[in-house]
């Protein structure tokens, strides 16, 4: 069990990311954290671990506080599977993913055998063993570093986005995937997503967070879509309701420009924010004033999913909204930039779509 008691979290420039936060993830369940972007629902996944220190307040894990734990020994107790995987690039599938029973001390060998086995048991075909995480799907990255987060079988889990950057299939597999696991392990899992759809498919609990770091509601998801607490879940929750619908309906939304620039090169600095490529694929996006050099891989800001640019309006509406500028990366079929669309077009055409069917129905009530 892990306790928030009273947790607040300002960082040095005065922002409150978490805010008197108290609550309880119970072992063995899944608990997910979810809310729109920048409110604080991976501030408070970081602090479990102590890879950020909440400014006020207790975090205990079975009655221990962990402010008085072994930081490095805590951490090795907790899996963590971050968004893109975090990945090491120069060390092979096999070797990623027995880094940490290697680093406490199992013997090459043995630890190899375990990475084999983790491999089947995350659906991976053992044959992907000798290759560089760069010669992998999206989705195989996204098993490895499952795989690689249950090597030194911790009892705690921690997720963070670690589903948002595959297209929705490759997504729904991953989700069937992982309940399938849990049900085998049952650890205690702390999940965070900006997805409603996927905090209810997978969460026993789900925690909703306002911005300002504030928990609006947690519990069950069906009580959570029965029983909004208040207009801000309500809409949270309803929105994407409506919004489910969506997931076969193809978009018609043109795509729009944004300044773009290569990793290595220097960001134009009269754009407030720039799309980044690697060669013709998109990667985040940057904020050229607060940088003075040429664009680096670390410092991209990697939220917010991918669409497809003849993909559905959910698809579509979910890029732009997890997105930091409020605009969705699109890309065609090959994966290559296509352009951006802004989360308003998207809500328009929706809308459009919406009138669309009200009225065929209108039009069916009235036949004969
Ligand atoms: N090191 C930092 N210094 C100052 N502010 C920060 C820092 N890290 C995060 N923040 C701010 O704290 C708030 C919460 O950020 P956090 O990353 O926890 O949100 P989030 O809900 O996980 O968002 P997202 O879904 O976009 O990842 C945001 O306003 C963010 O800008």
């Amino acid at each position: 069990m892990i306790t928030f008691e009273a947790v607040t979290k300002r960082f040095d420039d005065g922002t409150v990311a978490v805010d008197d936060l108290s609550l309880v993830v119970p072992t063995g369940r899944i608990t997910v954290f979810v809310g729109p972007s920048g409110c604080g629902k991976t501030t408070t996944l970081r602090m479990i671990n102590r890879m950020i220190e909440p400014t006020s307040g207790r975090i205990l894990i079975d009655d221990e506080d962990t402010a008085s734990m072994d930081a490095a020994q805590l951490r090795r107790n907790i899996g963590y599977v971050i968004q893109h995987a975090g990945l090491f690039p120069h060390r092979t599938v096999l070797d990623n993913i027995a880094t940490v029973p290697r680093l406490l001390g199992t013997k090459r060998g043995p630890a190899r055998e375990q990475a084999l086995t983790l491999m089947e048991r995350v659906g991976l075909a053992t044959g992907l063993a000798n290759r560089y995480p760069a010669q992998l799907s999206g989705g195989q990255q996204q098993r490895v570093g499952v795989a690689r987060a249950l090597a030194a079988d911790p009892p705690i889990m921690l997720m963070d986005e670690p589903f948002s950057a595959v297209d929705p299939i490759v997504r729904e597999q991953l989700q069937a995937e992982f309940l399938r696991l849990q049900d085998e392990l049952g650890k205690t899992i702390v999940f965070v997503t900006h997805d409603i759809d996927e905090a209810v498919t997978l969460g026993d609990q789900v925690a909703v967070f306002a911005v300002g770091g504030v928990l609006a509601q947690m519990d069950t998801p069906v009580a959570l879509l029965d029983n909004p607490t208040d207009d801000f879940v309500a809409d949270f929750v309803g929105r994407d309701r409506g919004f489910r619908a969506l997931g076969f309906t193809s978009a018609h939304v043109s795509p729009g420009r944004a300044p773009t620039v290569h990793l290595g090169e220097v960001a134009r600095a009269d754009a407030p924010w720039v799309v980044v490529l690697d060669g013709d694929r998109p990667v985040g996006w940057v904020e050229p004033h607060r940088l003075d050099g040429p664009v680096t891989a670390p410092v991209v800001h990697r939220g917010g999913t991918i669409a497809r640019v003849d993909g559905s309006l959910r698809g579509q509406l979910d890029a732009a909204l997890s997105s930091p500028t409020l605009q969705g990366l699109l890309v065609d079929e090959e994966g290559r930039y296509a352009g951006v669309v802004e989360a308003d077009r998207v809500l328009a055409a929706i809308e459009a779509a919406n009138r669309g069917s009200q009225a065929q129905d209108e039009a069916r009530n009235e036949a004969p």
